[in-house]
């Protein structure tokens, strides 16, 4: 498993090894010992899976607020997705910064994104599968958003990114400028 950092503290990117032969390839895609080790000592409790019938499907972006925040294991099991995490934890030095990442099953990339982060994605194919580990139950209540196309973050989405394809809730999230402090900064 490959695992490397971004200048925003506390996403990382994680690439596990393939071990091709004439079948086709193995790979470890999780590791309890090795996601402790790089990323911390989170939990998982939930297994999520969506699939995006359209490319350019947008779906985001969204976090859990306490007491049912949620860390995030994302990758892509079919087609492919532009992958983003906004950073939300007021007095970080990168609050409101993001980063975004191709995800594919052949690239095999995971993204972690952490409490304290926005998340949200965008199809690259149509049928796109994404499946991520959460490290809290899914809570409607605790269930809150961020404007995807917020100028003042700046997130530069993909061409095919096709905003009537957002979701009633996610035509109405608010701007950064609007969002609470549901987050903390510490280092
Ligand atoms: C997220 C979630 C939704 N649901 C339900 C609520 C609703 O009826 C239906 C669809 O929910 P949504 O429209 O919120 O689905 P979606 O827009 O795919 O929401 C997801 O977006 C990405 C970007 C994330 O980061 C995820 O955490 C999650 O918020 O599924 C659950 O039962 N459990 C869950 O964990």
């Amino acid at each position: 498993m490959e695992i490397s950092s971004f200048d925003i503290t506390g996403v990382k990117l994680l690439v596990p090894r393939h071990i091709g032969d004439e079948r086709g390839y193995f790979a470890e895609t999780f590791r309890a010992d090795v996601f402790a080790r790089e990323c911390g000592d989170w939990i998982f409790v939930q297994d999520n899976e969506s699939r995006s019938a359209r490319s350019g499907t947008i779906r985001g972006l969204h976090f859990q607020s306490e007491p049912h925040t949620q860390g995030k294991l994302v990758r892509c099991t079919a087609g492919a997705l532009f992958d983003v995490a906004v950073d939300i934890r007021q007095g970080s030095p990168t609050y409101g910064q993001w980063v975004g990442e191709t995800l594919t099953p052949e690239n095999g990339k995971q993204l972690w994104v952490p409490p304290g982060f926005a998340h949200g994605f965008c199809s690259l194919e149509p049928d796109t599968v994404i499946c991520y580990k959460v490290t809290g139950y899914y809570s409607a209540e605790c269930d809150k958003g961020l404007a995807w196309d917020d100028p003042a973050i700046g997130i530069v989405w993909p061409d095919v990114a096709d905003p009537d394809t957002l979701s009633a809730k996610d035509r109405q999230q608010p701007r950064l400028a609007d969002l609470p402090a549901y987050f903390s900064w510490s280092e």
